[in-house]
C-alpha cells in the first residue's frame, strides 16, 4: 500500500461532530507535528466512522490513540486545521505537550467517552453516541474509510524507521508512548483523566472484539463499499481492518468476548470489581458489638460513649450478654433481642410495586375541602420559650402541644431546636432510600405493610400520612362509587371534619394495625396547618421492624368488623376497640340497645301514647310495617336464641353428668365389690330416700350443683359444682348428700337430667316469648317453678339468671322415678374377697344400668332398700340444701360443646359476677332472685327475654333489628337514643 499525502483541507462531519484537520494547515505555531502527521481523530471511535470526510479520506492518516484525538463532539469549521501527532513522532515529542496543544484545537474533549471505557459515562449518552454512528450512512462510512487510510499511512510510516514495527499493534505502541509522555507531565486533573483513560484503554485493547464492534465493522465495510464504489481493494481491505481493530479497542471490557480472550476476563474483573466484604462476614455477627452498644448511634458516637465507660474484661465471649440477659429480672427491659444485620436478611433487592397506588408526597385538597379548610381558623396557637440548652426537648411547650417549632413560635435556630420533625422529614426525603427509611413489604396475611430500613429513635418522626383531603360528602360518594368493591380503605379522619384519603397518598397508608404497636399516628400543627404523621413509639424502631400503629378503628357496624391478625400477646381479636363482650358491660350494652329498640318500635306502633306516633298516616303506615317486620325478625331471632340456649343447657347437663360420672368411676375404682344386686324400680326410690336419711343422720355434707352463666362470656358456660370430698365406705351405697352419693345418684338417674325435652320444655314454659318451643311435649314435672320455697331444691343447670332451670324435689323425684321404673341396677352390697368383676358404667341414659358399687366399708344399713316416700324425699332434699355446712368447691368450666375448658380462661371472668355467683349458694336468696327476675322478664317481655338469652343470639337479634327496621326508622326521623 502506498502512503497518501495529507490533504491540505480539513473535513468535518455534522453527523459525528468530528473535526478532522491536516497538520499542514494548522495555524498553531506550537504544533510540533510535522506536516502530514495524523489529525486528532480516532479511528476506532464510532464517531470517526461516521465522519464525513469522503473526499479527503485518502489524505487522512490515523491519529494517535491518545484520548485527545478521539473526542470531538462539537463541529469544527472545515478550514481550521488540526495538528496531528504521528505515532512515530511520539517518542521524540515527549515533554512537548503535543497532545495538550492539540486538545486546544479540538472543541470538545472527553477522554473517558472517547476511550470507550468511561465506566461512569451514562449509558444513555453512549447509546446516543453509537446511535450517531449507525445513522451515519455513507458519510460515516467514508469517515471510517478515512480512518482506515490513516491507519494505513500510520502503519506505513511506523514501518519506515523500524522495520519490525509492522508486526506491532500501533495502538499498543501509541499507548506505550502515551504512558511515557505522561510520566513527564505535570499533574493535573486532565492528566489524571488521561491516565485513567489510558489504563482503561489498555485493558480494552486486551479484550476481545465485541459483538457490537463486529456489527459496526461489517456495517461500515458495506457502507464504504457503497460509497467508494470501486476504490482500491487493498485500501478497502486495510481500512476495514483498521476499523475492526479500532472497534475492538473502543469496546468496553465488559462486552462479549471471543473465546481466545476469555482467559483474560477474570483478570479484568479482578481489577474492576472488588466488592467490599462486610466485617461480620469474616468476624461473626457480633462483631463491633459491646456492652452498651447503641445501634441508633453512629460508630463514632458509640466509640465515644465507650470511652466514657469503664473498661471491661472481654475475656469471655459475647454470649456472655445472653447470660446476663437471662439473669436479669426483666430481659425485655434491659436488652434488645439480637437482630441480624440489615444487609443479611433484607430480602428486597428492589422496590415493591403496588398496583393502583398513586404516590403523593403532601396533602392535596379536593373539591370543597379547601374552602372548608379556609373557613376554619388555623392560627398558630402555641409558643415556646426554650433556651438553647433545652433545645426544645421534652419540656418544650410547642412539643407538648404537638406544634412544630418554627421561626415565629420558637426563639431557637433550626440547629438548636429539636422540635422540627416535619422539617427533618423534608430533609430526609432528599436523601437516598435509606435516609428515607421505610419501604413497602408484603406480609403473609395482611396484604402490604411497611418496614423500617433504618433505626428510629423513640418518638422520632418516620413518615407523613398525606393524601387527598376531602369532605365527608366526598368521602361518602367515594365509598359508594369508587371504593365500593375495595377491601382496604385508606381513609383517616382529619381536621375540621375533613378526611385524608390516602388511596392516593404517601407510603404511610400501608402501615398495618397492631394491638401492640411500635408507632403512633399523631396529628401535629405545622405552621398553621395540621398534618398527620407516623412517629416511633417509646421503644424506638430497629432496622427491619415492621411498622404498626393502633388503628383504634371504628367499624361503624358489625358488618365491617375485621379480624386482627397482628399476632401479639394482647391482641384484641378485631381491628378497633376491644369488643364489649364480657360481664356487665356487654349485658348493659345489649340491654340499652334493646330497650331503645323496643321503645322506638313501640313509639312507631303508637302503643305509648299518640304523642310519639308519627304524624302522617302514610308515614305511620310505613313505619308500622317496618316495625312489624322488625318484630317478626326479633321474634325469629329469639326463637333461635331459645334453641341455642336449649342446646347449651343440654350440653351443660351432659358435661356435668359426665363429670360426675367420672368421679363416680374414680371412687368406685377404690372399692372391691363384686356381687351384683338388682334394684327394682321400687327399690330405687327407697335407696335415694335412705341416702337422704343417712345424710341427715350423718350429716355434714351438702350437695349443691349449680350453673350460672350470667357472669361468663357468651362462649363459655361455667358449671360450679360444690361438694364435699368424702370417700364412701366399701359396700356403702353413698348418700345423696355426699359428693360421691349425689354424683352417683345423678349418674344413675342421668337419664332424667339428660332428657332434653323435659328440661327444654321447662325452660320454655318459663320463657313466655319463645315462639318455637324446642320440646314438643313439656313434661308435667318440669312445669313452672313452684311458688313454694320448699319446693326448690337445687338449680342443677342454670344457663342464665332469668332462665334458671329449677329442679324441684317433686320434679326430680318424678323424673327419677319415671326412669327407675324401667331401670335395673346391679348392686353389690358386700365386699367380695375376689372382686374380679369389672366395674361397668353404662351410659346414664340407658334403660338398664348395671353398676358395681365398690363401697365395701359400709357400717350401717346401707344394703336395706326401702320404698321411698315422695313427700319425705322432697322434704329431706330441701333440708339438705338448706343446711349451712362446710363445703368444698370444684369449678367445672365447659365451653359451648360441653367440653371442659382451661382454668385460666375461666379466671378471666368478672370478679363481681363471681361474687354474685357465690351468693347464689344461698337457696332462699336464690329463689327470690329468680322470682324477681321472672317478674321482670314477664314485664319486659320479648326484650328482657333476649337479654337473658345467649349473647350470640342477642347480637343476631340486634343485627337484624339494626339492618331492617331500626335503620329505616331512624332514617324516617323517628330517632332515639340508640
Ligand atoms: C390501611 S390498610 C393497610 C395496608 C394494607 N395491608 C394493604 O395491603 O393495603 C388497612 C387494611 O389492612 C388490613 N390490616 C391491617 N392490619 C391488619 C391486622 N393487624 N390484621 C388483619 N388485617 C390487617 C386490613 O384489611 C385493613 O383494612
Amino acid at each position: 500500500m502506498a502512503g497518501r499525502p495529507a490533504s491540505p483541507t480539513s473535513t468535518s462531519s455534522t453527523l459525528s461532530c468530528i473535526t478532522v484537520a491536516t497538520a499542514q494547515e494548522s495555524p498553531d505555531p506550537m504544533s510540533a507535528s510535522p506536516p502530514g502527521s495524523t489529525p486528532p481523530t480516532s479511528l476506532g471511535d464510532e464517531a470517526s466512522i461516521a465522519s464525513d470526510a469522503t473526499i479527503k479520506m485518502d489524505q487522512l492518516v490515523e491519529g494517535p490513540e491518545s484520548p485527545e484525538e478521539s473526542t470531538p463532539i462539537k463541529q469544527q469549521p472545515e478550514d481550521i486545521p488540526m495538528p496531528g501527532v504521528a505515532p512515530e513522532e511520539t517518542p521524540q515529542s515527549v515533554g512537548r505537550r503535543s497532545s495538550r496543544r492539540q486538545s486546544g484545537k479540538v472543541a470538545t474533549y472527553n477522554v473517558q467517552i472517547l476511550a470507550g471505557t468511561a465506566i461512569h459515562t451514562p449509558t444513555k449518552y453512549l447509546q446516543k453516541h453509537h446511535g450517531n454512528v449507525y445513522r451515519g450512512g455513507s458519510q460515516g462510512a467514508v469517515a471510517a474509510a478515512a480512518g482506515a487510510n490513516n491507519t494505513e499511512v500510520q502503519e506505513e510510516r511506523s514501518a519506515e524507521p523500524q522495520g519490525t514495527r509492522e508486526s506491532i499493534d500501533p495502538v499498543e505502541q501509541q499507548i506505550a508512548n502515551e504512558i511515557a509522555q505522561d510520566a513527564h507531565r505535570r499533574k493535573s486533573s486532565r492528566v489524571d483523566l488521561r491516565k485513567e483513560a489510558i489504563k482503561n484503554k489498555m485493558a480494552a485493547t486486551g479484550s476481545a472484539l465485541a459483538k457490537r464492534g463486529q456489527e459496526m465493522f461489517s456495517n461500515g465495510k458495506d457502507r464504504i463499499q457503497q460509497a467508494l464504489g470501486g476504490s482500491s481493494q487493498d485500501s478497502e481491505k486495510n481500512s476495514t481492518k483498521a476499523i475492526a481493530k479500532s472497534s475492538t479497542k473502543r469496546s468496553r471490557p465488559s462486552t462479549a468476548t471471543e473465546p481466545e480472550d476469555l482467559e483474560e476476563q477474570p483478570q479484568q474483573e479482578q481489577e474492576f470489581a472488588k466488592p467490599k466484604r462486610k466485617k461480620w462476614e469474616e468476624q461473626g455477627l457480633y462483631v463491633g458489638q459491646h456492652r452498651g452498644f447503641d445501634p441508633r448511634l453512629t460508630e463514632g458516637q458509640n466509640r465515644q460513649k465507650r470511652r466514657l465507660q469503664p473498661k471491661e474484661n472481654k475475656a469471655l465471649p459475647l454470649p456472655l450478654f445472653n447470660g446476663e440477659r437471662l439473669l436479669s429480672g426483666n430481659p425485655q427491659e434491659n436488652h434488645r433481642d439480637f437482630k441480624l444485620p440489615f444487609d443479611v436478611f433484607s430480602p428486597l433487592p428492589r422496590k415493591i410495586k403496588v398496583d393502583g397506588w398513586v404516590k403523593l408526597s403532601k396533602n392535596r385538597f379536593v373539591g370543597d375541602a379547601s374552602s372548608v379548610w379556609k373557613k376554619s381558623n388555623h392560627q398558630d396557637g402555641s409558643k415556646c420559650y426554650c433556651s438553647p440548652e433545652d433545645g426544645c426537648g421534652v419540656s418544650c411547650h410547642n412539643r407538648s402541644m404537638y406544634y412544630e417549632c418554627n421561626d415565629s413560635n420558637c426563639n431557637l435556630t433550626p440547629e438548636e431546636c429539636g422540635n422540627r420533625p416535619f422539617a427533618e422529614l423534608k430533609k430526609r426525603a432528599k436523601g437516598n432510600r435509606y435516609d428515607y427509611g421505610v419501604e413497602v413489604v408484603e406480609t403473609k396475611d395482611r396484604g402490604f405493610g411497611v418496614r423500617a430500613m433504618r433505626s428510629f429513635d423513640p418518638y422520632q418522626i418516620i413518615v407523613e400520612y398525606a393524601g387527598e383531603i376531602i369532605t365527608q360528602g366526598e368521602c361518602e360518594r367515594r365509598m359508594k362509587n369508587e371504593y365500593k368493591k375495595n377491601k382496604c380503605y385508606y381513609l383517616m379522619s382529619f381536621d375540621n371534619k375533613t378526611i385524608i384519603d390516602a388511596t392516593r397518598g404517601t407510603i404511610a397508608r400501608f402501615v398495618n394495625h397492631s394491638c401492640e404497636p411500635n408507632c403512633e399516628m399523631i396529628k401535629w400543627t405545622v405552621g398553621t396547618e395540621p398534618r398527620m404523621a407516623l412517629f416511633a413509639g417509646a421503644r424506638g424502631i430497629m432496622t427491619g421492624e415492621e411498622l404498626t400503629y393502633d388503628y383504634n378503628f371504628d367499624p361503624f357496624s358489625s358488618k365491617n368488623i375485621q379480624i386482627c391478625k397482628c399476632g401479639t400477646a394482647s391482641c384484641r381479636g378485631v381491628l378497633g376497640p376491644k369488643p364489649k363482650d364480657q360481664g356487665k358491660d356487654r349485658k348493659n350494652a345489649a340491654t340499652s340497645f334493646i330497650t331503645g329498640t323496643k321503645r322506638k318500635i313501640q313509639e312507631v306502633l303508637g302503643s305509648r301514647g299518640s304523642g310519639s306516633a308519627p304524624s302522617s298516616p302514610n308515614k305511620r303506615q310505613k313505619t308500622t310495617s317496618f316495625a312489624s317486620v322488625a318484630l317478626t325478625k326479633v321474634q325469629n331471632a329469639l326463637a333461635e336464641t331459645a334453641a341455642s340456649r336449649a342446646k347449651a343447657e343440654k350440653d351443660a347437663i351432659e358435661a356435668a353428668a359426665q363429670k360426675m360420672s367420672r368421679e363416680e368411676r374414680a371412687n368406685r375404682r377404690h372399692s372391691t365389690h363384686s356381687a351384683p344386686v338388682t334394684l327394682t324400680s321400687q327399690t330405687t326410690s327407697k335407696v335415694v330416700t335412705n341416702e337422704i336419711s343417712r345424710s341427715i343422720t350423718h350429716g355434714s355434707n351438702k350437695v349443691i350443683t349449680k350453673v350460672s352463666r350470667a357472669s361468663f362470656p357468651a362462649t363459655t358456660k361455667r358449671t360450679t359444682v360444690s361438694f364435699l370430698h368424702k370417700e364412701p365406705k366399701p359396700g356403702q351405697l353413698r348418700p345423696v348428700n355426699k359428693v360421691g352419693g349425689m354424683s352417683s345418684a345423678l349418674q344413675r338417674h342421668a337419664s332424667a337430667l339428660k332428657d332434653k325435652s323435659r328440661l327444654l320444655s321447662r325452660s320454655k314454659t318459663k320463657s313466655k316469648i319463645a315462639s318455637k318451643p324446642p320440646s314438643k311435649t313439656p313434661s308435667k314435672e318440669a312445669g313452672a317453678p313452684s311458688k313454694s320455697r320448699s319446693k326448690v331444691t337445687a338449680s342443677l343447670v342454670k344457663p342464665a339468671p332469668s332462665q334458671d332451670i329449677l329442679i324441684t324435689a317433686s320434679s326430680l323425684r318424678s323424673s327419677l322415678s319415671a326412669k327407675f321404673r324401667q331401670s335395673t341396677l346391679t348392686f353389690d352390697p358386700m365386699p367380695a374377697e375376689s372382686s374380679a368383676t369389672p366395674v361397668v358404667n353404662k351410659p346414664i341414659n340407658t334403660d338398664k344400668i348395671e353398676e358395681k358399687d365398690d363401697d365395701d366399708d359400709d357400717d350401717d344399713d346401707d344394703d336395706i332398700v326401702e320404698e321411698a316416700d315422695p313427700e319425705e324425699l322432697e322434704k329431706e332434699m330441701e333440708t339438705i340444701l338448706l343446711e349451712d355446712e362446710e363445703e368444698d368447691e370444684i369449678d367445672v368450666d365447659v365451653d359451648d360443646e360441653g367440653k371442659d375448658i382451661d382454668e385460666d380462661t375461666a379466671e378471666d371472668e368478672d370478679e363481681e359476677d363471681r361474687s354474685s355467683s357465690e351468693e347464689e349458694f344461698e337457696p332462699t336468696r336464690y329463689i327470690k332472685k329468680i322470682t324477681a327476675k321472672q317478674v321482670q322478664a314477664a314485664a319486659d317481655g320479648v326484650v328482657k327475654e333476649t337479654i337473658a338469652g345467649s349473647v350470640r343470639a342477642q347480637r343476631r337479634a340486634a343485627a337484624v333489628v339494626a339492618r331492617t327496621s331500626l335503620g329505616s326508622l331512624v332514617e324516617e326521623g323517628i330517632g332515639g337514643d340508640e
